[in-house]
């Protein structure tokens, strides 16, 4: 029989600065040709964990395995197959574009053709740009492409949309799922809950170190508290007390003449009939689906 082995493995991760957990028992398997999230305030230890992924790091304890290698000893074989987006003080100001894509592709053994990739990337017009004069945006998909530029099976991109303005943001989010799309593990480190919860196929959701979920996006959301808040004003007077006893429904609020009612699916349903039994219309009525901010909210506590 073939064991399973999962492309990244991380059991029990511990990694202490001068005597301050930064990471305190970290467990994730990330599957090949997924693209994994680790989501968390600042602080949580999102970098220390994924620089012990990338080798740059190496843990107090535990374990880390990517593609059967430790990083921690076997550098060599690991930067073939992984490859880690640059931050923004690794390149020369000076540097073209294309001097930083032939410069990449030469410390390589099996590169990517940088032009196919420049071409992917939408870059093939700044070719001749200095780094410093690249936008954000751009920058960004230099960072990707030199990041693809190995040929990696694992990219790890750590805060990969951090000042971009939405157009650029919405355009890298297509560019990663473009690079999942073409068979790359995708190891993404970010603290946006919008870009979580469109790209990830799952995500670690991290806080003081620690696990405290691990999940689909949608499987996180089906954990809050509320999964969908039902909002109306009624069209004659309405008694509130019984639609606590609807299915589903967590709380019931009044706010200036408008019900909010916060259950799931079922409860919308129950609740329109139960109004249509009344007599009553809901006038202005609203029906917002809890996001992944809620349930971050509802699993990182208060003082995250
Ligand atoms: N080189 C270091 N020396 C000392 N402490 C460090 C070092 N790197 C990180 N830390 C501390 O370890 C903890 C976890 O940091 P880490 O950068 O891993 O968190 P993070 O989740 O990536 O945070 P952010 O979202 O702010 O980047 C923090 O308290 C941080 O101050």
């Amino acid at each position: 029989m073939l064991l399973h082995m999962s492309i990244i493995q991380v059991s029990g991760l511990h990694k202490a600065y001068g005597g301050r957990k930064a990471v305190d028992g970290v467990s994730f398997a990330v599957e090949e040709g997924e693209i994994f999230g680790i989501l968390g305030p600042n602080g949580a230890g999102k970098s220390t964990t994924v620089e012990c992924v990338e080798g740059l790091r190496r843990p107090d304890s535990g374990s880390v395995r990517v593609a059967g290698y430790d990083p921690a000893t076997d550098r060599g074989p690991l930067t073939r197959i992984l490859g880690a987006q640059l931050q923004d003080s690794e390149l020369q100001p000076k540097i073209t574009v294309r001097e930083a894509l032939e410069l990449y592709a030469a410390c390589c053994p099996e590169p990517a053709d940088w032009h196919a990739l420049a071409e992917r990337l939408g870059l093939t017009d700044r070719l001749r740009t200095r780094f410093a004069k690249l936008s954000g945006g751009q920058k960004q998909r230099l960072f990707i492409a030199l990041a693809l530029i190995g040929n990696p099976r694992i990219v790890v991109l750590d805060e990969l949309t951090t000042g971009l303005d939405p157009r650029a943001r919405r355009d890298t989010w297509q560019l990663v799922e473009d690079v999942r799309d073409s068979g790359v593990t995708v190891l993404l480190v970010t603290h946006f809950m919008e870009e979580a919860q469109r790209l990830c196929d799952r995500i670690a959701l991290l806080d003081k170190g620690r696990v405290t979920a691990l999940d689909t996006p949608a499987g996180l959301i089906g954990r809050t508290r509320s999964g969908m808040a039902i909002s109306f004003r009624p069209s004659a007077p309405l008694d509130t007390r019984p639609l606590a006893d609807l299915p589903s429904v967590t709380s019931v609020k009044e706010d200036d003449g408008r019900i909010v009612v916060d259950g799931t699916d079922e409860t919308v349903h129950a609740l329109l009939s139960f109004l249509a039994g009344q007599k009553i219309t809901a006038r202005q009525l609203r029906i917002t689906e809890a996001t992944l901010d809620d349930a971050y909210l509802d699993l990182t506590g208060p003082d995250a």
